[in-house]
């Protein structure tokens, strides 16, 4: 088994709570509220906008031209389908300016952000790696839920989102990210468990950030 599915086995509670998340039951089955969809697309701009430069320092820390060429064709993607996807939402949902750009961070977003720009500030490509791959993995496994593109729900707000992460363009990113992690497995066990908690610490953040979605004292749902 390789360094990706160690991890994930070893981080399995988290990563599977995140996966099967009510938060994703929601989305998938079409019942999600507007509020509780606005709210978690308010905060996950604000990951986009750290992850964004993540792709960046992993295009700066990538050993070679293949790899760097990988990473700058996601950020174009990320730039162009997954800003209109927020934008077309934000307009639809009426989300004022000030909270596209410069929203309240809830704890969890501000933990991401710290986790992200951390990654990024050490450009140790193992751990940038480790960051993308939990996002990017997990973010595929909660969408393969949706199955057939004929039961996905019918409002773009819902379908797009899963489009996004279920396609198969998509799927190859994801497999590429997992190859090249684990090519990169450190040998040196310091930086190998230093590697595992960044992957450890960017699980339970996701679980979190669903958590913080539903958070029943924030929003009438
Ligand atoms: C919190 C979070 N994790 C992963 C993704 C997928 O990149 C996302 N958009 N938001």
């Amino acid at each position: 088994m390789g360094f990706a599915n160690e991890l994930r086995n070893q981080y399995a509670e988290d990563w599977n709570a995140a996966v099967n998340h009510p938060f994703v039951d929601q989305l998938l089955d079409g019942s999600l509220s507007d509020g509780r969809l606005r709210r978690y697309l308010i905060q996950d701009y604000q990951f986009c906008d750290a992850f964004t430069a993540l792709l960046g320092q992993a295009v700066a820390s990538a050993p070679s031209l293949p790899s760097r060429l990988v990473f700058a064709g996601v950020l174009g993607g990320f730039a162009s389908d997954e800003n209109t996807y927020f934008q077309d939402c934000f307009n639809e949902l009426g989300v004022p300016e000030a909270d596209r750009s410069a929203p309240a961070l809830e704890p969890v977003t501000q933990d991401f952000d710290n986790l992200m720009r951390s990654a990024l500030a050490s450009r140790s490509y193992p751990d940038v790696l480790a960051v993308l791959l939990v996002a990017e993995w997990l973010y595929g496994d909660w969408a393969a839920r949706a199955g057939d593109p004929a039961s996905w729900p019918a409002a773009p707000k819902h379908s797009e989102w899963i489009r996004l992460h279920n396609n198969p363009e998509y799927n190859a990113w994801v497999a590429w990210l997992r190859d090249e992690f684990d090519a990169v497995e450190p040998a040196s066990p310091d930086v190998r468990n230093r590697v595992s908690e960044t992957f450890r610490e960017a699980v339970r953040l996701e679980r979190a950030f669903f958590d913080a979605a539903l958070d029943p004292s924030a929003l009438p749902a």
